[in-house]
């Protein structure tokens, strides 16, 4: 038969010496609100104090770790002063804009931690007075806060290297050490927050062994076997031992909650794999390691894990100390509380119980915490004389608390259950802050109404002035709701990576801290307590309200997860894989639930709601919105990809069409030379390009000149280098052909005859010396020798500056570039002016060679632009002369061009220059000549 006392008030912190901490030197109000006899309670300052923030510098993780800055943004100032400075700012990165966060700025608090602390001094600092405290019988809380990856886990449970036990092994190292001697009976147990009852009717004092009280108290015996199943000896143990009054007797006892999803789990509880054996009453415990060694398979059916979330309940009146009838805060229904003899068996259960976080918890994101866990220590003392008096046991609590990472959803690519995990850690977070702040708003106000410059205010008005903490508002806060309104010291320990890249984030972890360090940790429990409590119907309305403005259907429904634990071999092999499904099944809520009396404003509560909706609406359009962005980068990086591709297939395309159109052009030319150097030296073959090429009219010489000419131009074409001009003899350079070539040459690197044509020209014999020939517009003395010609025309008016030269007429100074129409125009007009009659002539026998010309073409379907090859006819130097002389012309003889398109035979051009009683020689010209 369970039977429930309760307990004596514990020594306060009268009785603790040495309570005042450097922190407590900060002014607080004397006495807030005197208790009435209703619900407010008595503050006595002497006892309060801040809460105590110790900041954490993680060292910088390994090179390896991109994800870090190379500069850490935090500098210690002094112990206790820190500045942060925005390393977006020094860097001049971009700054989000929705950041709220200045540059710069500075941090205190009671002690800062630099990367280089030890565990051992950390633990010495900041635990090693709650430890003392709570084997003295004052409740303490401990919480590590930071963002992911800060060193939280670190902090409270440590690392895997020796000597890096966080401050919970440390915790219960110490407590062992200390109580070594000293353990009590264990016939009796904590129940809810403060209570105590007597263990099962049939135990008996002599049966105090760990196993038995296991058994005893309801555990199942694979429980008790894992217990007994302990290391050999642990080397990493704080070997710190605490002096203790040697009358009374210590029972330590071990709970171990994990607040998930806002619910409220029992990480010593049994985990149901849906077997009728192994069917299990609520609340009974169920070794983790059973389902860890089912056989795995990927294939077999997927065990179901059950676990219910605990329900967090109002303690009833009878537990409260003060005895005045109100409830003394909230505990955990069903949270099981096992007996611990030793640091290795706590540390055993400790280990059981973050399995079962892991599996239920963080499997799926084993990187991170994703839930607050919470390890409860409580410590009965007794004094020797009155153990049998359960009145005289004095109850403690020590609760460490890990806390999950503060959320950065906007930087990670959270979605789906993680996006909800996110939010309520975050959730549970902003709260944990709110009520903080509202404590402080609420400290101050008090403060204010009892200083002594302001007139006294009546209580009441005090009170109705106070603000509603809002602890109901995350289980979280539920959860720790005793630590910040009832007696006991908060601690809070701050992680901080100086690495991370969230500075925003770290800076509101700051900020969180400055806020901390303001509240008061023994606020009147009266304040949450003392508004009007709605009728039952209306609470329970306001329930189901904010749940639906949530829109979380698994807040009542049961929520289902799949989780996969893989067993890996070695180089990461995976050996087996098991195949669980998690059902979170919500608290029950009894009838007894609707009685709670606790205040609720239902404007608060579904501003609350709305909030924490509008924070999931954001995450999940941040997370929409870089989604979608990534997509359309995908998208328009493929369309360029694409674009680039069809536009490297056309060019490549015609590339190849340009070369295979080169190649046939080369092919005709060698072919035409091949031909022209068959018919040998006396008859030389013309080969056209009717587009691009000039054509030219030569006079064909007279036997002496001919082959004074081509002397004159084989030696032109043996000599490719301009500076060998030099050596020219001055005779040929004398030559209008050799000077104009010469010139050529010097002008431009489109020269007329290009050195390799010179070379091929010279091992082509006979043709070379046509291929190296200056080939040149046909001459004319003045239009009168020539029908009038439109500028479409086949003829071209081209005026050649050699030839100026040569005839001793025109400027030297005229560019080639400047050869056209408007060069010809006055030239035309000169010409115009000659007498007709001398040209007449001349006149009917041109156009009948060019007739002749036009219908010789070789190649009329190569007609395009690029076609360059042409007939070029060169009236003799006498005809030239004699034209000129006959025209009396002192004008710059015009030339013109023979049409692009025609092709004659040697023969042909013979026969028409026959015709019209005069010798020609034909040139040959290539297009590169042009
Ligand atoms: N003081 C320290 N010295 C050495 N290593 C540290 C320290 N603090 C943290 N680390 C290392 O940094 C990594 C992250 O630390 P930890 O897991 O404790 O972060 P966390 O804040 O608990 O993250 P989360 O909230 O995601 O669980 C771990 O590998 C841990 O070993």
């Amino acid at each position: 038969m369970k039977r429930s006392t309760t307990r004596k008030p514990l020594a306060n912190r009268d009785n603790s010496p040495g309570r005042k901490s450097p922190a407590s030197a900060n002014p607080q109000p004397k006495a807030a609100v005197a208790k009435s006899s209703s619900q407010v309670s008595v503050i006595d300052d002497g006892d309060r104090e801040p809460i105590r923030a110790f900041l954490r510098i993680r060292p910088q993780a390994g090179e390896d770790d991109e994800t870090m800055q190379s500069k850490p943004y935090l500098e210690p100032i002094s112990n206790t002063a820190v500045r942060m400075s925005d390393p977006n700012q020094s860097s001049n990165l971009p700054v989000s804009r929705l950041s709220t966060v200045p540059p710069s700025s500075t941090y205190t608090f009671s002690h800062i931690f630099p990367p280089a602390t030890n565990q051992s001094d950390f633990f010495a600092k900041t635990t090693l007075p709650l430890v003392k405290d709570v084997l003295e019988g004052q409740s303490g809380l401990i919480f590590a806060y930071g963002v992911t990856n800060s060193g939280k886990t670190y902090t409270v449970q440590g690392g895997r290297e020796e000597g890096s036990a966080g401050i919970l092994p440390r915790t219960l190292d110490v407590v062992f050490n200390s109580i070594e001697g000293l353990h009590g009976d264990g016939r009796f147990r904590p129940v809810r927050l403060q209570g105590i009852e007597a263990a099962l009717p049939d135990f008996s004092a002599s049966r105090s062994s760990a196993h038995d009280s296991y058994t005893s108290s309801g555990s199942s015996p694979a429980l008790a076997d894992i217990l007994a199943d302990l290391p050999p000896e642990d080397p990493d143990t704080d070997p710190t031992t605490l002096k203790l009054d040697r009358n009374h007797e210590y029972t330590i006892w071990l709970s171990y909650a994990e607040v998930y999803n806002e619910k409220v789990y029992d990480l010593f509880a049994s985990v149901d794999d849906g077997s009728p054996s192994s069917a299990q009453p609520t609340g009974a415990s169920r070794p983790t390691s059973t389902f860890l060694n089912m056989p795995a398979g990927s294939n077999s059916k997927p065990l179901l894990l059950t676990r219910k979330a605990l329900p967090v309940k109002p303690c009833p009146p009878s537990d409260n100390d003060s005895g005045d009838g109100t409830s003394g805060g909230k505990y955990v229904a069903g949270l099981r509380q096992i007996r611990v003899t030793s640091a290795a068996q706590a540390k055993a259960l400790l280990r059981l119980g973050q399995m079962h976080r892991q599996v239920f918890g963080t499997l799926a994101n084993s990187q991170s915490s994703r839930s607050h866990a919470l390890v409860t220590l409580k410590v009965l003392r007794v004094h020797r004389g009155e153990r049998n008096d359960p009145s005289s046991i004095q109850t403690s609590r020590l609760t460490l608390v890990d806390l999950a990472g503060s959320e950065r959803t906007k930087h990670t690519q959270t979605t789906g259950d993680r996006l909800r995990e996110a939010g309520n850690i975050n959730k549970s977070l902003m709260v944990l802050g709110q009520c903080m702040e509202t404590m402080r708003n609420n400290q101050r106000a008090v403060a204010r109404s009892l200083a002594p410059s302001q007139e006294r205010m009546d209580t009441r008005d005090v009170k109705r002035g106070l603000a509603v903490v809002p602890f109901r508002h995350s289980k979280l806060t539920e959860v720790l709701m005793d630590y910040f309104v009832g007696e006991g010291r908060v601690v809070m320990i701050v992680n901080v990576n100086p690495y991370d890249t969230g500075f925003d984030e770290n800076s509101h972890v700051m900020k969180f801290s400055s806020l901390a360090r303001e509240v008061s940790t023994a606020a009147p429990t009266a304040v949450s307590r003392a508004l009007p409590t709605l009728p039952p119907h209306l609470l329970q309305q306001a329930r189901t309200k904010s749940l639906a403005a949530l829109g979380r259907a698994s807040d009542i429904a049961p929520h289902r997860r799949k989780v996969t634990i893989s067993t890996g071999g070695r180089g990461g092999r995976v050996v087996s894989e098991t195949h669980l499904e998690v059902l979170e099944e919500d608290e029950e809520r009894g009838d007894d639930d609707e009685d709670d009396d606790e205040p609720i404003n239902p404007l608060v509560d579904a501003l609350f709601d709305e909030i924490e909706s509008l924070r999931m609406q954001l995450f999940e359009s941040e997370m929409r919105c870089a989604m979608i962005e990534a997509d359309t980068r995908e998208e328009v990086i493929q369309e360029m990809e694409e674009r680039m591709q069809l536009m490297e297939k056309t060019w490549n395309r015609r590339l190849m069409k340009q070369m295979e159109q080169n190649e046939l052009k080369m092919d005709a030319k060698i072919d035409m030379l091949q031909r022209s150097a068959m018919l040998g030296r006396a008859a030389v073959p013309v080969f056209t390009r009717p587009e691009q090429a000039e054509k030219r009219v030569e006079e064909e010489p007279d036997e002496d000149e001919m082959e004074e000419e081509d002397e004159i131009e084989k030696s032109l074409v043996e000599d490719d280098a301009e500076s060998e001009l030099s050596d020219v003899p001055s005779e040929v350079l004398s030559s209008p052909l050799t000077a104009k070539d010469a010139r050529n040459r010097q002008r431009s690197p489109h020269a007329r005859v290009s050195n390799k044509q010179s070379v091929a020209a010279s091992a082509s014999g006979s043709i070379a010396e046509d291929e190296s020939d200056e080939i040149e517009s046909f001459s004319e003395t003045g239009d009168e020798e020539f029908p009038e010609e439109d500028e479409d025309d086949d003829f071209d008016e081209i005026e050649d500056d050699s030839d100026e030269e040569w005839n001793g007429i025109g400027s030297s100074t005229r560019s080639k570039s400047s050869r056209g129409k408007k060069a010809a125009e006055p030239v035309k007009a000169q010409t115009k002016a000659a007498p007709a009659s001398k040209s007449k002539a001349k006149k009917d026998q041109v156009p009948a060679l060019v007739q002749k010309t036009e219908r010789l073409s070789l190649d009329h379907a190569d007609d395009g632009a690029d076609s360059d090859d042409s007939v070029v006819v060169r009236p003799s130097r006498k005809i030239r002369s004699s034209v000129a002389s006959a025209a009396s012309v002192e004008q710059p003889q015009k030339k013109r061009q023979l049409s692009k398109k025609t092709l004659v035979t040697e023969e042909e051009v013979e026969r028409a220059a026959e015709d019209s009683g005069r010798p020609v020689r034909r040139n040959l010209r290539g297009s590169s000549l042009r």
